[in-house]
């Protein structure tokens, strides 16, 4: 990775607002909207369905696909299923967000065996991430504190954020979805996967400069994430060689 990725993260970020990429979002029912409204404020569009009738269609017509499985049930692995298959005849990126698999043991399994069906980036938190194995050819977020992009010998740590941004529900969420809307404009998955985190994080600084609380950075955080541009990038990003 050159020195100057933030300025390919800037660039990366232009790219998308340029193509206002379609993000399908197989998404858990607590954070449907702050994702898709996170998605709009960026400069993608987000759709939600997972009905089994329509779900391949909408995945047809999306650039890329997030897989959430924070509220899953029997007719969203089905649903599940249908979407990877038209992902792959149509090579078509996707996300896999293991939401809550350190509370239930057959969603770690479904977790893991979405794994093999070939996800670009999985993205979770440290309870989650410890529990699955990811095998190299797919791109490791581990988020927190500091938020880690895994891949092989490769890896990097982005330091930017605010401590709100872990009191609001659904931003872990947000995070796998703007992945997404990443890796429909840039197919080096690990440097879209960067670019997304590193993007997430300067926004939560800068909703964190004017927000009280979670309940002024929700707002505040979508603003950021509507306004933030190649200088805010530039001149916030801190992202280093991570060390464990
Ligand atoms: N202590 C923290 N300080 C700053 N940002 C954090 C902290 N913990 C989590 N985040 C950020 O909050 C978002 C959600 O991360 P996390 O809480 O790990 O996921 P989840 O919401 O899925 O549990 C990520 O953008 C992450 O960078
Ligand atoms: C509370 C909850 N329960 C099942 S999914 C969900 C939302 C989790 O959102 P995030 O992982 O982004 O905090
Ligand atoms: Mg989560």
């Amino acid at each position: 990775m050159s020195g100057d990725f933030p300025e390919q993260a800037a660039e990366m970020l232009q790219r998308l607002r340029g193509a206002t990429p379609r993000v399908h979002c197989l998404m858990n029912t607590v954070v449907q909207k702050p994702v898709a409204d996170g998605l709009s404020a960026l400069g993608a569009i987000p759709s939600m369905t997972s009905s089994v009738d329509e779900v391949s269609g909408f995945v047809a017509k999306a650039d890329a696909l997030v897989v959430n499985l924070g509220t899953l049930d029997d007719q969203r692995r089905q649903a599940i299923r249908l979407a990877l298959d038209t992902v792959q005849d149509k090579a078509k990126p996707w996300v896999l967000d293991p939401a809550h698999c350190d509370y239930s043991p057959p969603r770690a399994t479904f977790a893991q065996e979405l794994l093999a069906r070939g996800p670009a980036v999985m993205r979770a938190n440290a309870s989650e991430f410890v529990l699955l194995s990811v095998p190299d050819t797919v791109v490791g977020v581990r988020t927190g504190a500091s938020d880690l992009v895994r891949q092989g010998e490769r890896s990097l740590a982005i330091e930017n954020g605010h401590a709100l941004t872990a009191k609001v529900t659904g931003t872990g969420c947000l995070s796998g979805a703007i992945i997404a809307a990443f890796l429909a404009v840039e197919r080096d998955a690990f440097q879209a996967a960067t670019a997304a985190m590193l993007v997430v994080g300067v926004a939560a600084e800068i909703a964190g400069e004017t927000a009280h609380g979670p309940g002024s950075f929700e707002p505040a955080f979508l603003d950021a994430l509507d306004r933030i541009g190649p200088a805010e990038i530039t001149k916030r990003a801190r992202v280093a060689h991570a060390q464990d």
